[in-house]
């Protein structure tokens, strides 16, 4: 399994009270693996996805990432982590304001060891950024960054890839090709994409579903 998580919980103790964001969440994703993760504003889609990234830390259960077992691990082995085995894709796009998008599409493979120009060209032309390839970050629009940061996180070829409302800032027509190429791309390198989305129509265009209500995952429908 690429990813496998065990009845997971995360409560925040900062306020008088103790605020229980996930709660005995558990499944798995194979190799190549596409999934949704749905859910009302404040159900704790993100926080599940921080938590896989190592970006925080769980409360209680486990996560094993290709079968090791991350829940315990050092900031620094999470930064090894996301460089290895974990592309992102998050809503602020934390580009790099000092590379142009082709350093920057280029940056999370080269730190992986996985850098192909063939490819990340390849990438470039798909996702409509050839133009653009000498421009630096605030130079874009926000559809713009965006396409950035998903060209980042696909020329890594990561075994999971995380990715929290990827297509949020990109109209209809746009979102469907960039999801498409997304789809398309992971099912080249047989990268899991488990993404955050509130678009049914998006999340109906993943293998599975899932939807998490108040921190717990409702039963996951059977998979066409
Ligand atoms: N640091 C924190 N301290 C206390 N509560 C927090 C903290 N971070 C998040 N929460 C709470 O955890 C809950 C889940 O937040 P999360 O961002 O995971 O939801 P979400 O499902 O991703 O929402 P949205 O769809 O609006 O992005 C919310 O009620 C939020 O207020």
């Amino acid at each position: 399994m690429v990813l496998k998580i065990s009845n997971l919980a995360k409560r925040y103790e900062t306020g008088a009270d103790p605020v229980e964001v996930l709660r005995d969440v558990s499944f798995e994703m194979a190799a190549g693996d596409t999934l949704a993760l749905e859910g009302e504003s404040g159900s704790g889609k993100s926080t599940l996805l921080h938590l896989v990234a190592g970006l925080d830390r769980a409360s209680a259960g486990q996560i094993e990432v290709e079968g090791v077992d991350i829940t315990g691990f050092t900031d620094t082995q999470s930064a090894r982590l996301r460089r290895e085995s974990v592309g992102l894709i998050f809503q602020q796009f934390n580009l790099i304001p000092s590379l142009n998008v082709q350093s920057n599409i280029a940056f999370h493979a080269r730190l992986s060891g996985r850098y192909d120009p063939h490819w990340a060209d390849e990438l470039t032309d798909k996702i409509g950024l050839r133009d653009h390839l000498n421009k630096y970050p605030e130079a874009l629009s926000g559809g713009q960054q965006q396409r950035v940061a998903i060209a980042r996180a696909l020329a890594a070829r990561s075994k999971l890839l995380l990715a929290d409302e990827p297509t949020g800032n990109l109209d209809e027509t746009t979102a469907d090709a960039v999801l498409a190429l997304m789809l398309e791309s992971a099912a080249q390198t047989h990268t899991a994409i488990l993404m955050v989305t509130h678009s049914t129509r998006q999340a109906a265009r993943m293998r599975r579903r899932l939807t998490l209500s108040r921190g717990t995952i409702l039963a996951e429908p059977p998979s066409v």
